[in-house]
C-alpha cells in the first residue's frame, strides 16, 4: 500500500484544526493585529476567501448600540463576539432602487445596512437583496424606540358618537339677552349685526350679575364660551343706561367722549387687545355716541395722546402701556373709571405684570377718591368700582392676582351646580375641561419619524377640499417654526438632479430654487425663506384641487407683521395651516379652525388647554391631535384624559401612530398591496428633505438652529410634568433626523448634558437617558447622573428665569413685546 493511499482516521474539529490562539502581551493595538492577521489566515484555509465572503453574523439589535444607525455617524459596533466587530463602513444600499449619493452629502451612512436585521424585504425579493424587487433599506424605521400604548385598544372608535357642545348658545326660548337684563335696542343690535340670538351660559351668568350688581366678579369658563362678551355686554348696558338717565334728568345731552373714561379692559397682549376692541366696536355700533380706544404700544405714544386727548370712554390696554401713560399722560383722567376688567388674568401674571397691575390699581384707587372729595361726581354712576378677573385656566399666580385686585368677588362659572374651582397639589385647576365637543386624539410619533409624520399628517387632512379649512400646528420655538415653515413653503426635489450644478457655498443664503413672486388665489408667494414673508403656498401639501397656504407666527416677528398675518389667516377662506409658537395659544378667536397640532406638547397643562381651546369655539366641533414620543411622553395622555368631563371612563381619547399616519398620508391608491411601500415614500421624502436642507447653507444652519432651540424649549417644561418630558430620556441623535440633520450639531449646549460630552449623538447622550433608568454608571466627565439631572433643573429653572428677564426687559426698554414668547 503506497504511502498517499492511506487513510488517516482523524476527527476534525468544526471550527477547524486551528485553535484560536489566545494573543497576550504588547499594546491592544497589537493584539488586535495579531488577531485579526490569525483570523484571516484562517478563514483563507477554510476557503471562505477564495470567492464568497465569510458570512457576518447578525448582531444582536438589543445589545448593542442603537446610534450607529443615525445619520451620518460612522458604523461602529464593538460586540464580544471578535467576528461582529468592525470599524468600516458597510455597503451602501440602494433606496427604492433609485437612490444615488448626493455630491453634496458629507456622509451617507445611515442608508447603509448596518446588518441584515436593517433590511425590509419585500415579498418577492431575493434572499441576498440582489433582487428582483426593490430593496428597501430605511434608517428611519429602525432601531425606534417601542410604544407603551400600542397595546393599549382603540379607543377612537366612539370617537364619532355626538358629544353635546359645552360652550354653545343656549337653546331655551327663555335664554334670551333681553331676559338678562339686556335692553331691546342692544339685543336687536346683537341679532341683527352680530347674528347673535341666546347668550352662552357663562354670559347668562355673568351678565346676569354684573347688569345690577357692583361687586367684583371672577369669571371662569372654558375656552371659546363666549367670555368677551360675558364682560363687555353688561358695561355697555350699563354705559347705556347711564347715558339715558342723564338725558332724562337733563343733567347733561348724555355720556358723549368728553364724559369720562369709565372702563378700562387689560389684557396682555397686543393682538388680544385688539381682537377684544374690535368685539367692542362692534357692539358699540349701537351706541355711536360712547367711544372706545386702544392704548397697546407698537405705535407712536404721541398718537395714542392725542387719541385720548379727544376723550374716551372705553379704554383696552395692555398694563405696560398703560401703567406709562398713567405716569406720563397728563391728559388721561381715570378718576371716572367704575369697571376694570382684568382679562387672561393667569397670562398677565405669567407674563410678570403684577407690579403694573398693582401700579394701575393703586392709580385709579387714588384718583377716584381725590374725585369724591372733589363733589364733583358725576350723578348716577356707580359709587363703587366693579372689578372682573376673567380666565379659563385657574392657577396659584390668578389667586394671587384676585387678592391684589378683587374684594369680596362673585365666583361666575356656566354651570352654577359644578364644584368651585380647586387648586390641585402642583397649582393646576381641577375643574377646568376642554370642550366637550371638542375630539382629542394622540399620534404616538418616534423622534426619527416625526418631520415626515408631520408632513403626511397634514397632505391628508387636506387632502379632500373643504374637508378641513384651517388648523395651527403649535410648535415650541420661533426657530423651529422658521425652519418648517421653510419647509412647508418650498419645492423638495423628490430626486436629486445630478445635472444641477451644485449651489457655491458664496451663494447669499436667502436664495432658494422657488424664489420667484406670483399671485395665486390672491395670495402673494415669495421666497418664503426671507423672514419678512409670513404665508406662502405649500406645494408639498397642495393636492391638485386647491391650493394650501401655510402661516408662520411667533413672537420675533415684528409686531406689523404679525398683525398682518393674523388678519391674512382669518381672511383666507381657503385652505390654510398657521405654524405657531405660544403667541397663539391664549385669547384669540381665529374663525373655522378645525384642527389644533400639538407637534410640540404644550410646557404645561394650562397652555395645552388654551392651545386645543383655538378650535371647538362657541359650540362648533374641533378636532385636536398631540404628537407623542414612544417611552415617557406616552403617560401625558393621562392629563389628555383628565381633560374631558368623561375623563374618569377613560374614552374618546384616539390613538394614531406613526405607520397609520404615513400610510394614510403618503399612499394615495388604497390599491397597492405592497404593505411596506409606505417606508419607501417616507424614505424618499426625508431624502428629499435633507437634500434640500443640503442645498443651501443658510437651510442647513436653520435646521441646526431649529434643533438647539427645540431642545432648549424641551428642557423648560414646568417640574410638575418634567416625568413626561425629560430631556434625559430624548433621543437627541434620533431627533436630529427629524430637523434634516444627518448628526447631531457638534458642541451643542443641552441642558443636563455638557458640551463635547456626547461628540456623537450617541455616546453621550445615551449616558444621560440612562439616568431616567436608574444606570449608576457615572457619565463621561465624572459626574453622576444625579448632578446631571439636578444640572437639568438648574438649566431649565435657569432659562425660564432668562426667559422672564428677556420679556420684562423688552417691556422696560419700550420695545415693547409684551409678546414675545417664540
Ligand atoms: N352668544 C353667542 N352666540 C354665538 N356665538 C358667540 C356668542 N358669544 C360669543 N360667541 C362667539 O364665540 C367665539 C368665542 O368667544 P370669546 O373669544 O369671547 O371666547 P372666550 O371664552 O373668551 O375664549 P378664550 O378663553 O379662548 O379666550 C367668538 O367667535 C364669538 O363671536
Amino acid at each position: 500500500m503506497a504511502d498517499d493511499g492511506m487513510l488517516l482516521n482523524f476527527s476534525i474539529p468544526e471550527g477547524g484544526i486551528l485553535n484560536k490562539p489566545k494573543f497576550k502581551g504588547g499594546t491592544w493595538r497589537d493584539r488586535l493585529t495579531a488577531k485579526k492577521s490569525a483570523e484571516h489566515w484562517h478563514a483563507k484555509a477554510t476557503g471562505r476567501l477564495a470567492g464568497e465572503e465569510a458570512p457576518r453574523k447578525v448582531p444582536d439589535t438589543k445589545a448593542t448600540n442603537t446610534n450607529r444607525t443615525e445619520l451620518g455617524v460612522r458604523v461602529k459596533q464593538i460586540s464580544k463576539d471578535p467576528e461582529l466587530e468592525y470599524d468600516r463602513a458597510p455597503k451602501r444600499a440602494r433606496v427604492s432602487g433609485e437612490f444615488k449619493p448626493s455630491s453634496g452629502e458629507k456622509d451617507d451612512a445611515d442608508f447603509r445596512p448596518q446588518s441584515n436585521a436593517n433590511v425590509t424585504k419585500k415579498p418577492g425579493e431575493k434572499q441576498d437583496g440582489s433582487k428582483s424587487g426593490k430593496q428597501i433599506v430605511s434608517s428611519l424605521f429602525t432601531y425606534n424606540p417601542v410604544s407603551t400604548t400600542k397595546s393599549l385598544p382603540k379607543e377612537d372608535s366612539t370617537n364619532d358618537a355626538p358629544v353635546e357642545a359645552t360652550n354653545a348658545p343656549l337653546t331655551s326660548e327663555l335664554d334670551t339677552f333681553t331676559s338678562l337684563g339686556i335692553s331691546t335696542t342692544l339685543a336687536a343690535h346683537l341679532l341683527k349685526k352680530m347674528n347673535l340670538k341666546a347668550p352662552t351660559a357663562i354670559q347668562k351668568a355673568a351678565i346676569t350679575q354684573l347688569v345690577k350688581d357692583d361687586s367684583d366678579a371672577y369669571i371662569q369658563a372654558e375656552t371659546g364660551s363666549g367670555k368677551t362678551l360675558a364682560y363687555l355686554l353688561p358695561i355697555v348696558q350699563r354705559l347705556m343706561e347711564l347715558s339715558a338717565n342723564m338725558k332724562k334728568r337733563k343733567v347733561d345731552d348724555a355720556v358723549q367722549r368728553s364724559s369720562g373714561l369709565f372702563a378700562i379692559i387689560l389684557a396682555p397682549t397686543r393682538e388680544l387687545s385688539k381682537q377684544i376692541a374690535l368685539v367692542l366696536e362692534q357692539l358699540l355700533g349701537c351706541a355711536h355716541w360712547l367711544v372706545a380706544t386702544t392704548v397697546i404700544g407698537g405705535e407712536k405714544k404721541k398718537s395714542e395722546k392725542a387719541r385720548l386727548r379727544k376723550g374716551i370712554n372705553i379704554l383696552v390696554a395692555t398694563p405696560g402701556r398703560l401703567a406709562d401713560h398713567l405716569e406720563h399722560t397728563q391728559v388721561l383722567d381715570v378718576s371716572n373709571v367704575r369697571w376694570l376688567v382684568l382679562d387672561e388674568g393667569d397670562r398677565l401674571m405669567e407674563l410678570g405684570f403684577e407690579a403694573e397691575i398693582q401700579k394701575i390699581i393703586g392709580n385709579l384707587n387714588n384718583r377716584m377718591r381725590a374725585k369724591k372729595l372733589s363733589d364733583s361726581a358725576i350723578p348716577g354712576l356707580p359709587e363703587k368700582r366693579t372689578t372682573v378677573l376673567c380666565s379659563a385656566t385657574m392657577k396659584m399666580d390668578v389667586e394671587r392676582l384676585g387678592q391684589i385686585s378683587l374684594k369680596d368677588a362673585v365666583h361666575i362659572r356656566s354651570d352654577p351646580a359644578e364644584k368651585d374651582a380647586q387648586l390641585g397639589d402642583d397649582g393646576a385647576d381641577q375643574a377646568f375641561l376642554a370642550p366637550a365637543q371638542l375630539k382629542q386624539s394622540y399620534a404616538v410619533v418616534a423622534p426619527k419619524l416625526r418631520l415626515v409624520s408631520l408632513i403626511s399628517y397634514l397632505k391628508r387632512t387636506f387632502a379632500r377640499k373643504g374637508s378641513v379649512m384651517k388648523a395651527i400646528v403649535f410648535i415650541s420655538c420661533a426657530d423651529s417654526v422658521d425652519f418648517h415653515f421653510d419647509i412647508l413653503t418650498s419645492k423638495l426635489q423628490d430626486k436629486e438632479d445630478k445635472d444641477k450644478p451644485k449651489e457655491p457655498e458664496t451663494k447669499p443664503q436667502e436664495e432658494s430654487t422657488d424664489k420667484k413672486s406670483s399671485k395665486k388665489n390672491g395670495i402673494t408667494q415669495a421666497d418664503p425663506t426671507k423672514l419678512a414673508v409670513t404665508y406662502a403656498e405649500s406645494p408639498i401639501l397642495t393636492p391638485k384641487t386647491h391650493a394650501v397656504t401655510t402661516y408662520r407666527l411667533h413672537g420675533s416677528l415684528p409686531q406689523s407683521l404679525r398683525t398682518a398675518t393674523l388678519a391674512h389667516f382669518t381672511k383666507n377662506n381657503e385652505a390654510s395651516i398657521l405654524l405657531a409658537t405660544d403667541v397663539a395659544s391664549r385669547g384669540l378667536d381665529l374663525p373655522n379652525v378645525d384642527l389644533v397640532i400639538e407637534f410640540d406638547p404644550a410646557f404645561a397643562r394650562e397652555d395645552h388647554l388654551h392651545r386645543i381651546g383655538r378650535t371647538a369655539r362657541a359650540g362648533r366641533d374641533g378636532r385636536a391631535c398631540i404628537f407623542l414620543m414612544p417611552g415617557c411622553e406616552e403617560g401625558y395622555v393621562d392629563i389628555l384624559k383628565s381633560d374631558r368631563k368623561d375623563g374618569e371612563t377613560g374614552v374618546h381619547i384616539g390613538r394614531q401612530d406613526a405607520e397609520e399616519i404615513l400610510k394614510k398620508g403618503l399612499i394615495t391608491s388604497g390599491l397597492t398591496k405592497d404593505k411596506t411601500a409606505y417606508m419607501d415614500k417616507a424614505t424618499d421624502l426625508q431624502l428629499a428633505v435633507e437634500r434640500w436642507a443640503l442645498t443651501s447653507p443658510a437651510r442647513s444652519e436653520s435646521a441646526r438652529r431649529a434643533y438647539q432651540s427645540h431642545i432648549r424649549a424641551y428642557a423648560t417644561h414646568i417640574a410638575a410634568e418634567r416625568g413626561y418630558f425629560d430631556i434625559k430620556q430624548l433621543h437627541l441623535g434620533h431627533l436630529a433626523k427629524a430637523f434634516a440633520l444627518r448628526e447631531r450639531p457638534s458642541g451643542m449646549k443641552v441642558p443636563g448634558l455638557r458640551t463635547g460630552a456626547g461628540r456623537e449623538s450617541g455616546r453621550g447622550a445615551a449616558k444621560v437617558r440612562g439616568a431616567g433608568t436608574g444606570d449608576a454608571k457615572a457619565p463621561a466627565g465624572g459626574k453622576s447622573n444625579a448632578e446631571l439631572a439636578a444640572n437639568d433643573t438648574e438649566e431649565a429653572a435657569k432659562m425660564r428665569k432668562a426667559v422672564r428677564a428677556r420679556e420684562k426687559f423688552m417691556r422696560a426698554a419700550g420695545l415693547a413685546d409684551e409678546f414675545n414668547l417664540g
